[in-house]
């Protein structure tokens, strides 16, 4: 006879006497919800089996670089850096850099496993699926920094590397990422290897405020909704500055507040307190000071312009969330069953409510236009002698 463990016996105790309490229908509910996600948890695994494993299953979600046994521990302390005044954010700015270590260990393998490999949003463009959007979107970062075969490009703030792939891939220039986070470091690298672009494609952990790169040493550089994590957008755009050859160009697709923001609304300043909350933010900033920030470390600013709003006949960014709310609430069920047998990391359950919630504020900040995550902000380092323009 195989014994079976004790967390398993608990845990099961536990369920039939939760169960218990249900009514009738509740017990049906249940019992059709059960009856759906257990077929979708073995028929993934099934499926799992046969195909190429990219991203994690459901079993396998981990606390990134954290110890699996310090997850809720560590979100308990990521959970309480956020202020209870309204507009406060992280109240120790010395500690965002952490925190948003911690941000990306806690959340790296759920994203990926709903969302993809581009921890970022798209515009919906018209008889395009979501990855032909998503493709686009990077595409464009090439184009505006017009690299070629041969250059060397950064990515600053580069997740498990979904753009990167596409920016290399697109341009045949040479892309470095940096990343604060170990564990997308080996995420983004064995991804490059797996999809053939490791030739044109390096990955390495360090802060984007203080990069191991010396002066002069990229012909581009883009930042695709990551520089919205520094404590000050002058430290990381004055960083990027200095690694930049002169001459050449930086794109960032911006997370701001837009002019429709108005800091005397409540509804307005509670949107944007959740979004900081959900995803890492010391702070939100306007276009405006995104713009002065680039304009004084030295950038001479060439295009300014919200990409939400930019095209008439592109989709929303925030619809595939719009439509992905059954999603999320289906993902919660199996987050909390992996949680109950004891298969995921005591607290994930906590974080994967705080992106159900997050969901619905982006939603909101998209829906009523006081938020975007894509002010394209198009900068030039001047050449020596060259006047400001
Ligand atoms: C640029 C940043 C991240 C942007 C997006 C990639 C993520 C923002 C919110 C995330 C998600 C919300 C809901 C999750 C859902 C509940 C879960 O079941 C599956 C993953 C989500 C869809 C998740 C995916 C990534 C986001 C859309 C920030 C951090 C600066
Ligand atoms: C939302 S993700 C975007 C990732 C990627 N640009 C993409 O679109 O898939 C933000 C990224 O910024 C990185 N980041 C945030 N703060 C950083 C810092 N101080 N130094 C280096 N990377 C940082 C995170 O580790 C993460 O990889």
């Amino acid at each position: 006879m195989v014994a079976v463990p004790a967390v398993v016996t608990d845990a099961y105790e536990r369920l039939v006497a939760e169960f218990d309490k249900l009514s009738t229908t509740q017990k049906y509910a249940v019992g059709v919800a059960g009856g759906v996600a257990s077929a979708y948890l073995v028929g993934s695994l099934l499926f799992k089996s046969k195909c190429e494993k990219s991203k994690p299953s459901t079993f396998e979600l981990t606390g990134g670089s954290i110890d699996s046994a310090k997850v809720k521990e560590e979100f308990a302390a990521y959970a309480d850096s956020y202020g209870k005044n309204a507009g406060e954010g992280i109240v120790d700015r010395s500690k965002t850099v952490h925190l948003v270590d911690v941000f990306y260990s806690l959340v790296t393998d759920i994203y990926e496993w709903g969302w993809g490999q581009s921890f970022h949003f798209s515009p919906k463009l018209p008889n395009k699926d979501l990855r032909a959007s998503e493709a686009a979107h990077e595409a464009r970062v090439a184009a505006l920094l017009r690299v070629k075969p041969g250059m060397k490009v950064l990515d600053c703030g580069c997740g498990v590397g979904g753009p990167m792939r596409t920016i290399a891939s697109v341009s045949g220039a040479h892309v470095t990422g940096i990343t604060i986070n170990q564990y997308q470091v080996d995420r983004a690298t064995r991804h490059n290897e797996k999809q053939g672009v490791a030739p044109l494609t390096e990955v390495v952990r360090g802060d984007f405020l203080n990069m191991p790169f010396k002066e002069n040493t990229f012909d581009g550089a883009y930042a695709i909704e990551a520089t919205c994590h520094a404590p000050k957008l002058e430290g990381v755009y004055g960083e990027i500055f200095r690694v930049l050859k002169p001459g050449s160009y930086f794109v960032s697709y911006e997370w701001v507040s837009t002019a429709k923001y108005d800091a005397s609304n409540p509804e307005h300043v509670k949107i944007i307190d959740e979004i900081n909350f959900g995803n890492g933010l010391p702070e939100m900033r306007t276009y405006k000071e995104a713009e002065d920030a680039g304009k004084n470390v030295g950038f001479e600013l060439v295009m300014s312009m919200d990409l939400a709003t930019a095209s008439v006949v592109a989709g929303p960014w925030y619809e595939r969330l719009r439509m992905g709310k059954c999603t999320h609430t289906f993902n919660h069920m199996l987050v909390s069953a992996v949680d109950a047998v004891g298969l995921a990391p005591k607290g994930l359950k906590e974080v994967h409510h705080m992106l159900v919630e997050v969901a619905k504020s982006l939603i909101q900040g998209g829906e009523t236009g006081v938020f975007t995550p894509m002010h394209l902000l198009l900068f030039r380092k001047p050449a020596p002698g060259e006047k400001k323009k």
